[in-house]
């Protein structure tokens, strides 16, 4: 009663549409009574006589989502649900004008005609059937979405007549061609799967957003090249060994290749610029056996999210970065950490150049730049003129010498056997591949400029220069560049030496160094331009000389850097003075609680007046203290007389001085902390028997020492300090002044690099220590 209502209410106008509902509800009503008793019995009997043949009471049960019809002028079931109920003949569908759904998956079903007379018709589910043929009824107008797979169709027709098509769903039939889709011109889903298709072609220009083409016979992908939206492709389950045709599919953001033919990592090559790729499945490919298979194709395809089903990690990524193209941060630090591990599988041994002290780092110069800009000459030049502060550091290099060029002069030229066994023994600070040649640093170079007190001028690439930076060395850097790269470019061919990708490869780093040198204020401590060598040398050489306190101006147009380099060696000369001063009128200790010691000892005797200006030399004192502690490069490098580390056990002070050649000392040691003083200690260049002879035998009895033109100059104590000093220095232009003298002058102008150098002996060497 109920299924009759049903379907006669979809047939029939929508005027009866109340009371055909009320009925509809009513007999819904009466029928859960008798369901109980009848249904079992009914179903027995349905089974019994079932045809295959659809009937309206089924229809009628079937019906659901009511809505406005295609017309838009009555209220009708749009959808229409038969799944799996054995069907074979659904002709009496001819009258259900209204419908926008049908399902009739998993059914017998082996015509459709009925379709025809559906032309409101949105969605067709016909698949689990028994259809040889598609679409062998009147083309609904809007028909959009249709499913046929699961069936035994074998061959596709021409479906120009069904231009709404957007989803076509013909998986598990026995399809081996594409065709008849041309003019689906609004086909975005095409499933194809399980079917005998050998090529991929019929799809033209087809909008297709999403192609499955799974378990089919294809080995080439080849068809695709018009479907230029393709976001999602599956062609798992072929036959398919390599990934061309598929580099222009910008908009590809998966691609499921499971279980094919590729073999080759290089294959990834024709994906690697797909912009979007998210998915890729390479799952049962030969290629994933390849050992560096996983972190390859992450490293290709950086975008992936996923990758044979798994998700890909962010530590993936960068494991795959640092592997196949590694920063040059990494770089560096891997250089480093080679090194650093290589040496320290070798016997230990105490380095020169490690050990100045702890605030004071061995000197080094670095002439950074491009190949062949010229900082190898200028390095050359400073190192003569500076002979007494710089030794050019000669690196070693696998490749052969240029005419002219001189081993150990320009390079240790050595083979590339020779440069292996020197890294692996630890041999090198830092290696660096050039071309097809290596270069490195050795530590011994180093040393042995270090051993005679020398600093160690060193010419280099960038990539030397941030492995640098990785050790505990702290070299001043000057950035060599040729700013006019045509003049340079033009220098490189005229030299002969280089071939013209070379010289295309040199010039290109010029904007690489002027980018770092732009990017990182201070990474480079000045910059200079190496247009003209003669100009640059003139600047270079102003520029150390500044540096190194030999002469009073300022260059002028030297890059920013320099200019903030050299205000900041006058401040700390400024603070030097003022804590040079203060420090000669208060003496002798390196006690925190000196000051309040002395002052409570010599309180009681002073004036008030007296008290006063010794507050105030004492706040001088302090302040001073707290100030900026001249950096350890500018006395590394002052001339002239510069003091030596103040020599002292714990509790030594400071001591009003003269030089060691009796004038009066302008400078002044500082140091505050053990280490400081452990570290001073071991920078004296005389023996301690020597400070023996000159000490008092007995101190002063406040033990006070002060300069003889102190102002605190009344007290016992100075008056006992001052005779000290006067005996000490009529003793003789070597000797020193008190029972621990704290201060000495070096005049020659090299030399004054010793007080940061080791403690062993001047030119002495020393063996190795096996720890
Ligand atoms: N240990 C090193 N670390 C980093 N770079 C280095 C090292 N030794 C040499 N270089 C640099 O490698 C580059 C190639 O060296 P090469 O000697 O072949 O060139 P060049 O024509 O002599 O250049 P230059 O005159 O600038 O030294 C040069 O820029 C050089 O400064």
């Amino acid at each position: 009663m109920g299924q009759r209502t049903k379907s006669t209410f979809h047939r029939t106008s929508s005027s009866h549409l109340l009371q055909q509902l009320i009925r509809r509800s009513q007999d819904e009503e009466q029928g859960e009574g008798e369901s109980e008793e009848s249904s079992e019995s009914d179903t027995m009997n349905l089974e019994d006589e079932f045809d295959g043949v659809l009937t309206e009471e089924t229809v009628a049960k079937a019906l659901h989502e009511l809505g406005r019809s295609g017309s838009g002028t009555e209220q009708v079931y749009l959808n229409l649900t038969l799944s799996g109920c054995d069907l074979t003949n659904i002709s009496i569908l001819c009258g259900y004008v209204h419908l926008q759904k049908l399902d009739l998956s998993v059914n017998k079903i082996e015509d459709l005609s009925c379709v025809s007379c559906m032309p409101y018709l949105l969605e067709l589910d016909a698949s689990q059937n028994k259809l040889t043929t598609f679409f062998n009824f009147k083309p609904p107008k809007n028909l959009k979405k249709v499913d046929f797979s699961c069936n035994q169709i074998s061959e596709m027709r021409d479906l120009s007549a069904y231009h709404a098509l957007t989803k076509l769903i013909l998986d598990n039939n026995e399809i081996e061609e594409i065709s008849g889709l041309e003019m689906c011109h609004s086909l975005m889903h095409l499933s194809l799967a399980n079917n005998k298709i050998t090529t991929i072609n019929g799809l033209n220009t087809l909008p297709i957003k999403i192609l499955c083409l799974s378990n089919n016979l294809i080995e080439k992908v080849t068809g695709l090249e018009d479907l230029k939206i393709l976001q999602n492709l599956d062609l798992s389950h072929n036959q398919i060994n390599s990934l061309q045709g598929l580099e222009d599919h910008s908009l590809l953001e998966v691609i499921n290749l499971e279980d094919n033919k590729i073999a080759e990592l290089d294959e990834i090559e024709y994906i690697e610029n797909l912009p979007i790729l998210r998915i890729l499945n390479l799952l049962r490919n030969p290629v994933q056996e390849k050992s560096e298979y996983w972190l390859f194709v992450i490293f290709m395809l950086l975008r992936l999210t996923e990758l044979d089903k798994k998700k890909i990690k962010v530590e993936e990524k960068v494991t795959a970065v640092n592997k196949y193209d590694p920063p040059p941060e990494v770089v560096a630090a891997q250089d480093h950490l080679t090194h650093v591990l290589n040496s320290v599988m070798q016997p230990q041994r105490i380095f020169d150049s490690t050990l100045p002290s702890l605030d004071a780092p061995y000197p080094m110069l670095i002439l950074a730049g491009p190949q062949a800009c010229g900082k190898r000459e200028l390095a050359h030049r400073l190192c003569r003129q500076f002979n007494t502060y710089f030794r050019y550091g000669a690196c070693h290099t696998t490749r052969p010498p240029y005419f002219g060029e001189g081993d150990r002069v320009d390079y240790h030229f050595i083979s590339q056997e020779v440069f292996d066994e020197m890294l692996n023994m630890g041999k090198f600070i830092l290696t660096f591949n050039y071309g097809s040649y290596s270069y490195g640093l050795n530590r011994d170079t180093v040393e042995g400029i270090a051993r005679d007190g020398l600093a160690s001028c060193i010419h280099m690439e960038i990539e030397g220069v941030r492995s640098l930076k990785c050790s505990y060395f702290e070299p001043r850097y000057i950035l060599v560049i040729p700013m006019n790269k045509e003049k340079y470019e033009g220098y490189l061919r005229r030299k002969g030496l280089f071939s013209r990708a070379e010289i295309e490869f040199a010039v290109s780093r010029v904007d690489l160094y002027i980018k770092i040198n732009q990017k990182f204020p201070g990474y480079f401590d000045a910059v200079i331009n190496a247009d003209d060598l003669d100009v640059a040398y003139q600047k270079l050489s102003q520029l150390i000389r500044e540096y190194l306190g030999l002469v009073e101006e300022p260059a002028k147009g030297l890059a920013p850097t320099v200019d903030v380099k050299i205000s900041h060696l006058k401040h700390e000369e400024h603070l030097r003075k003022s804590f040079a001063s203060s420090m000669n009128d208060f003496l002798d200790s390196t006690d925190r609680n000196y000051f309040v010691k002395l002052w409570a000892k010599l309180a009681a005797k002073k004036t008030p007046v007296e008290r006063d200006s010794l507050c105030r030399q004492h706040e001088t004192a302090r302040q001073a203290l707290r100030g900026k502690i001249p950096s350890d490069h500018t006395l590394l490098f002052q001339r002239g007389p510069v003091p030596a580390p103040v020599v002292s056990e714990l509790k030594q002070g400071f001591v009003p001085c003269q030089d060691y050649f009796g004038l009066p000392f302008p400078q002044y040691a500082e140091e505050s902390g053990k280490d400081s003083q452990a570290s001073m200690k071991h920078s004296v260049l005389f023996p301690p028997s020597l400070w023996s002879k000159e000490l008092p035998s007995q101190l002063p009895e406040d033990g006070i020492y002060t300069h003889p033109g102190s102002p605190v100059s009344d007290s016992e104590a100075d008056k006992a300090l001052k005779a000290l000093c006067i005996k000490s220095s009529s003793q003789g232009k070597a000797s020193v002044q008190h029972r621990k003298p704290s201060v000495m002058v070096i005049s020659r102008p090299g030399s004054n690099t010793k007080p940061s150098l080791p403690p062993i002996p001047h030119g002495h060497n020393r063996p190795v220590l096996d720890i």
